[in-house]
């Protein structure tokens, strides 16, 4: 049996991170990938404040050295002098992937006016794909689910494993022949 494919979730939460409130992203992202994955994976959980150095040691470790080849980001996405989690997404990235950022927000546009103040990035670190998603708890199903019929595909693109979702709960995409 092959090894189960390690999917990195970081959350980014300054009060998380000192105990204030108990982390609520890091489990709803969780809990969205136990639904839709079909493929057996294991979580690679982190909880950083929101500095841009720790952020960006989380992600380079996830992608280096534990080889995940989807890492998911929640928090520390939007206007205030703390949100860095974008600059460090970019920062570690070797390309972007603007279309993701996109779509969520959009997405969460139907939801809340204030889905414009987001700017959750994506991007590709070597064979690692990186997506941000906003804190709010209740934004990550939202948002993940919008974007992830086109992850499956862009891991086979950037040379990753291939993986399998429950067709009943989110369809993957990949172009004929693919
Ligand atoms: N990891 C989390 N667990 C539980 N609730 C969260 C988490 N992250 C954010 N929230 C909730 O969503 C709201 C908006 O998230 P945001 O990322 O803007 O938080 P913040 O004000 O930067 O605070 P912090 O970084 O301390 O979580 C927070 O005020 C909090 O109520
Ligand atoms: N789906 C969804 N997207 C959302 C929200 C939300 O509640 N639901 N909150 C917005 C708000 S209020 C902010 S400030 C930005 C950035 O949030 P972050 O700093 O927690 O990442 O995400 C936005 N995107």
């Amino acid at each position: 049996m092959p090894a189960p494919v390690p999917i990195g979730i970081v959350t980014v939460s300054d009060r998380a991170s000192q105990g204030v409130y108990a982390d609520a992203g890091g489990p709803a992202i969780h809990a969205v990938l136990a639904r839709i994955l079909a493929t057996p994976w294991r979580a690679a959980a982190r909880l950083v404040p929101d500095e841009q150095p720790q952020i960006m040691s989380a992600l380079t470790a996830l992608a280096d050295r534990e080889r995940c080849p989807l890492i998911i980001t929640t928090g520390g996405t939007g206007p205030a002098p703390r949100d860095v989690t974008p600059e460090a997404t970019e920062a570690v990235c070797d390309r972007l992937l603007p279309g993701f950022g996109e779509l969520m927000r959009a997405v969460s546009l139907r939801a809340v006016p204030t889905a414009i103040l987001s700017r959750q990035a994506a991007g590709t670190r070597g064979r690692s794909l990186i997506v941000n998603l906003p804190g709010k708890p209740s934004a990550i199903a939202e948002c993940l689910e919008a974007v992830f019929p086109a992850i499956p595909y862009c891991i086979d693109l950037i040379g990753g494993p291939r993986l399998e979702t429950d067709p009943a709960i989110c369809k993957a995409f990949r172009p004929q022949g693919a």
